[in-house]
């Protein structure tokens, strides 16, 4: 499209500022809805709300027993019972019953002797208008119940029911029309080919602005096609109130969002100083606000909540909802660019009574990310970062009681933590394990810091050709920890089906010059290889692809998978989901290192009782390549590490 051009370098807004220009520039008058009350949960009122009667509307008993006029029982006592007579001295009434003239108090039944059918005893004055609910004791006739503004909850509805207001003036939802763009795209259903993306941005976006109380109204996919995209937008700006276009915001050279938009408007932002979402695109089409959020999915939802969000409350008239906040021990360094925010995902933590922070990955296209992540540290503009160990407040995107029963897995990538994941949420649907596959090395490290309660490790030491031990005893002296024994388990080559290469040792490796795949540094897997290299007594830089470092075994098969003069070193499991070849080379322990303070407690005795189930070790064992540990005995006390 020769008519645009490319547009390389982008503003670099402070984010309230481009919202202010936004919600300053926005021009909708609200309308209003007018709804039956049942039919009114989640909305917000559009004007005050009176109550049309009172409730009660007469005066009613709150308990079982008896009518009386209480002026007429101040005689009754103990040593003097006073004998009422039916109708004209007391009635019986049940509880909501109309208080009849001229009685004005009620005794329980359980204060009344019944005498015979129509006299009873009472040895205790009643006072007037005790047990008895006067007329508007709950709301009176009226009085405003609900200012403009208030969205309406279940025990609202209830309200209005009780006073009559049956048609409810509350504020129409926004519509929000969603314009997902690209050539690329295609819907989840389609054929997939290289270079294809599912369209779910669309999706996410209605869920989004469903929750905020907005009407989302999703078009269908709109190829990068400027005639087109204008079209679209021209009749979104008549049919809603607010647009979203997703995509084209930054440099490439079908990126021409902003210059559609200041072609049929006018453009107030194009880029933002916050990270991930700089690219978005702030303008107005026919009085109707633009936003154009970038493609990448954590930043379009990002850029979502700081522009669309706000626009959507200042409709509705209700103030943005804040996320609750919580101050956490930060366990690895955070770096920061100067000059913009930094909205980084955090996994949360709650380690010996303190939460604990890690970040999660940045990239901005990893939506797995964002649907882990317990919060949002937000890095200030004029913040380079924290240090490890600092302080510092995220924000929460899920509840703290359920990150407080989180138990916090660390250490090396196993299939089975997945297995034993689901087993513990069958067993308690209040705790769950949040797992992070950082490697066998980097697991000792996090229950050495208190970040994790578990770590599984599988560190072969070449000195002792012994699992495990020493490391913990090196690494954690000092420390109250143990080590369980959990998995035996089959490391090998993973191999392109048929095993073309005909790989069976490390020295096959440098005869046939196979791309190997090689785990990060600190993994058990890379230790092995390190160990094997040393036996065959050769060098790294014999191997080809030795730095091309994998985070888990699944990514060295899923690579192996793609190339059929690849090889790498990995568990059984990998291998078979994937349909490789698998030529074994050591039975290795994988175990569990854990805090005693968290063996200990419940949700440790809880993890080990499901590891030792039958059900468990069944599961684990049709995977193949394993066997769990029957009647493990600890491998390390705390006492041997401490001493
Ligand atoms: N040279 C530069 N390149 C890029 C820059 C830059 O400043 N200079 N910015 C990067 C950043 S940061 C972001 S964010 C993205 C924004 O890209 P666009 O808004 O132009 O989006 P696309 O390129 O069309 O798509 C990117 C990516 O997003 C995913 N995507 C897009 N639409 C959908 C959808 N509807 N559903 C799901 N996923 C979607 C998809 O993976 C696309 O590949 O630009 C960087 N580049
Ligand atoms: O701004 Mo991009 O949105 O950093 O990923």
């Amino acid at each position: 499209m020769e008519q645009y051009k490319r547009k390389i370098y982008l503003e670099d807004k402070p984010r309230a500022e481009a919202l202010e220009q936004i919600l300053a520039a926005c021009e909708l008058t609200p309308e209003i809805d007018y709804l039956g009350t049942v039919d009114a949960l989640g909305r917000v009122t559009a004007e005050p709300i009176f109550a049309r009667v009172s409730m009660p509307h007469y005066h009613a008993s709150a308990m079982d027993g008896i009518a009386v006029v209480a002026e007429s029982t101040y005689q009754a006592h103990e040593q003097h019972p006073l004998f009422l007579k039916k109708e004209t001295e007391f009635c019986f009434v049940d509880t909501g019953n109309a208080i009849p003239s001229p009685f004005n108090a009620v005794i329980m039944i359980e204060h009344v002797h019944i005498v015979d059918e129509d006299t009873i005893e009472i040895i205790e004055p009643a006072t007037p208008w005790q047990h008895i609910r006067p007329i508007g004791e709950d709301i009176v006739q009226e009085e405003m119940l609900f200012p403009q503004g208030h969205t309406l909850r279940p025990a609202d509805l209830g309200v209005l029911l009780a006073a009559q207001q049956l048609v409810i003036p509350v504020v129409k939802k926004p519509v929000v029309t969603i314009i997902p763009t690209g050539n690329e795209l295609v819907e989840a259903n389609a054929e997939l080919s290289s270079g294809k993306i599912i369209e779910f941005n669309g999706t996410v976006f209605s869920g989004f602005i469903k929750d905020w109380g907005g009407e989302p109204k999703l078009h269908s996919i709109v190829k990068d096609e400027p005639e087109k995209i204008k079209e679209v937008l021209l009749e979104a700006a008549e049919t809603s109130d607010i647009i979203v276009i997703n995509a084209g915001s930054s440099a490439g050279r079908k990126d021409f969002t902003v210059h559609i938009i200041a072609e049929l408007g006018e453009v107030y932002t194009h880029g933002v100083a916050a990270r991930p979402g700089k690219p978005t695109v702030l303008g107005k089409i026919n009085g109707k606000i633009v936003v154009g959020v970038p493609g990448y999915p954590v930043s379009a939802y990002l850029a979502l909540e700081w522009f669309v969000r706000p626009l959507v409350c200042q409709y509705l008239g209700i103030p943005e909802p804040l996320r609750q906040t919580v101050t956490v021990k930060l366990g690895r360094r955070i770096v920061s660019s100067m000059g913009a925010e930094d909205f980084v995902r955090m996994n949360i933590g709650y380690v010996d009574g303190q939460y604990v922070a890690n970040p999660l990955t940045r990239a901005a296209g990893v939506t797995m990310s964002y649907v882990r992540a317990d919060g949002l540290l937000i890095v200030p503009p004029n913040v380079i970062g924290y240090e490890q160990g600092e302080t510092a407040e995220v924000e929460l995107l899920r509840p703290l009681e359920e990150i407080k029963h989180a138990i916090v897995f660390c250490g090396s990538h196993d299939l089975t933590i997945d297995l034993l994941s689901s087993g513990l949420k069958r067993a308690r649907t209040d705790m769950k394990i949040v797992s992070s596959h950082v490697g066998s090395m980097a697991g000792i490290m996090a229950i050495r810091k208190g970040e994790a309660h578990v770590a599984g490790i599988h560190l072969l030491d070449p000195s002792t050709k012994q699992y495990n031990v020493s490391y913990v005893r090196k690494m954690l002296a000092g420390q109250d920890v143990v080590l369980y024994p959990f998995l035996k388990r089959k490391q090998g080559w993973i191999l392109p089906k048929g095993n073309p290469l005909e790989i069976a040792a490390v020295t096959d490796l440098v005869r046939t010059e196979a791309n190997f795949v090689n785990r990060q540094k600190g993994a058990g897997t890379r230790i092995l290889f390190d160990l094997l290299l040393e036996e065959a007594g050769l060098e790294p830089e014999a191997i080809t692809g030795y730095e091309r470092e994998m985070f888990s075994h699944l990514a060295v098969a899923a690579e192996v998978n793609g190339d059929a003069n690849c090889a790498g070193l990995g568990i059984y499991p990998a291998a078979k989901a994937m349909g490789l070849d698998f030529v074994p080379v050591a039975d290795e322990e994988y175990d569990l290192v854990m805090t005693r303070s968290f063996y200990e407690s419940e949700s440790g005795r809880q993890l080990l009782a499901i590891i030792q189930s039958a059900a468990f070790r069944e599961q684990v064992e049709q995977i193949g390549g394993y066997q769990v540990v029957e009647n493990p005995v600890l491998k390390c006390l705390a006492e041997e590490v401490k001493s």
